[in-house]
């Protein structure tokens, strides 16, 4: 029974973002050629996140094993026409965010420390640029302000942002309002509610001129540092620049309660989940059941390459899902090849990558009798392999000819693999299960 599917809109649009890796890194097609200025990015990122009610600040919390802030500085770093990435932390958090940005390979981050409020440090990583043109963090023309806490931004909003900041001055993405908004009276009873249809909420990212920008936080209050909480306001309020408004995706939206970061997950599991390759050994057998697996798996985008293609990168960048069908007759050593790839290649540096093992067994005899000290050895690849954040699973299927049981067969096969590849669950890795 195959399981909703989040809508297409619930889900970041470009799921490039999250499968690209390094060497192949998707053309941001759109920027390259529309923007011909310097732009860079300030995330506001030294907050406690008191709301999330956890020990770690939620910019530091993780999903599948990687902090949050560093998917959302993943989504400016990957394209070309951003410049420096100022992340702005909590002066306790400095080391843990070079920590971060090293294990990640962030290169176009610069930290600097926070303040109390949110303004305040937004104004840290405005300083943070210099107006001397040898210095290392030149002024941009336009500056992008994201909360760190947001790690769904496409590059067409981005684009979008960083035009109309560059033409207006200043420019924000903005959502419909959810629930209605009133004012209250002092004794706590309804005062008035403001017709929903006339307001939005305004989200992030923000874009500006970055002298604007930066002349409005010096010319701000000391109320508007400590209680304010919206750049577009001090434009206007302090350098006369209205904003141009621009309407984003659902997928705008600020992770501030634990709900929040499930729902991240679950849509960032989701995105990882939508492709597949195929790995057939060279036996018919392999063949066929790789034929029949694909029609099982509807929901993915799947390829099926023969096992002398297993060099070809080409696929690598299309999925971080794999699926080696072998066959009793020939052990995982393919399997093992290819994990050792991935590990060549820093292939599962932003994201976990799946590895199952399908071992088709073309015997009458249950595989455990006769290879036990081969399932000792797979379970061992296996704890070693998610060191490198590889995800392991074998999945033992029986041959037969009987066409009601085969079909049944790789109906729970395909059942098995999309659960192991939506959940990336590592308990079960090194684990042979049975269709
Ligand atoms: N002194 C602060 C406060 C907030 N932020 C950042 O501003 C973004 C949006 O703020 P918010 O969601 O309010 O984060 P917190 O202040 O951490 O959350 P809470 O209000 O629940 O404590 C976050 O990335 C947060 O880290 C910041 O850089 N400096
Ligand atoms: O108020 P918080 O600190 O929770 O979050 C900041 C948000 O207000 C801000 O990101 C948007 O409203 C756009 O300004």
């Amino acid at each position: 029974m195959q399981q909703e599917r989040c809508s297409s809109s619930d889900r970041p649009l470009d799921p490039g973002s999250l499968l690209e890796c390094d060497a192949e890194r998707s053309a941001d097609r759109l920027g390259c050629a529309a923007v011909d200025f310097p732009v860079a990015v300030v995330l506001p990122a030294g907050g406690s996140g008191e709301r999330m009610g956890l020990a770690t600040p939620k910019q530091f919390c993780t999903i599948l094993n990687r902090p949050l802030i560093s998917f959302t500085i993943q989504a400016f770093e990957r394209l070309s026409w951003i410049g420096t990435v100022v992340v702005v932390v909590a002066k306790e958090n400095h080391d843990l965010m070079l920590n971060i940005v090293q294990k990640f390979n962030h290169t176009k981050v610069k930290v600097v420390h926070g303040g109390t409020t949110r303004h305040r440090s937004i104004f840290n990583g405005l300083q943070a640029f210099s107006s001397t043109t040898d210095s290392l963090t030149p002024k941009p023309k336009v500056v992008i302000i994201h909360d760190a806490v947001r790690p769904f931004v496409e590059e067409d909003l981005l684009l979008k942002i960083t035009l109309a900041a560059k033409e207006q001055g200043a420019s924000g993405a903005i959502r419909p309002l959810v629930s209605t908004v009133i004012a209250t009276t002092s004794e706590g009873y309804l005062d008035h509610s403001l017709e929903r249809a006339k307001y939005r909420a305004s989200e992030m990212p923000q874009g500006f001129l970055y002298d604007i920008i930066f002349q409005a936080y010096q010319r701000c209050s000391e109320f508007d540092f400590e209680f304010g909480s919206e750049c577009l306001h001090l434009a206007l309020q302090y350098c006369g620049t209205n904003a141009k408004l621009i309407d984003g995706p659902p997928t705008l939206w600020k992770v501030t309660y634990k709900r929040d970061l499930a729902a991240a997950e679950a849509i960032i599991k989701e995105t990882l989940s939508m492709s597949a390759c195929i790995i057939a050994g060279a036996e018919a057998e392999a063949v066929e059941l790789a034929k029949a697996l694909q029609k099982n798996l509807k929901m993915m985008e799947t390829d099926v390459i023969p096992c002398a293609k297993e060099s070809n990168t080409e696929y690598l960048s299309k999925t971080r899902n794999f699926i080696h069908i072998s066959t009793t007759a020939s052990n995982f050593s393919g399997t093992l090849d290819m994990v050792k790839r991935f590990e060549d290649i820093d292939h599962a540096r932003l994201y976990p990558v799946v590895v199952v093992w399908v071992q088709l067994n073309m015997t009458n005899q249950s595989v455990d009798s006769q290879k036990t000290e081969e399932l000792r050895a797979f379970r061992s690849l296996a704890s070693e392999v998610i060191l490198g954040n590889v995800l392991l699973y074998g999945i033992q299927i029986d041959h037969t000819k009987v066409p009601e049981q085969w079909e049944r067969s790789v109906e729970r096969l395909a059942e098995i693999t999309v659960a192991l590849i939506r959940d990336r669950n590592a308990a079960l890795t090194g684990q042979l299960l049975h269709a």
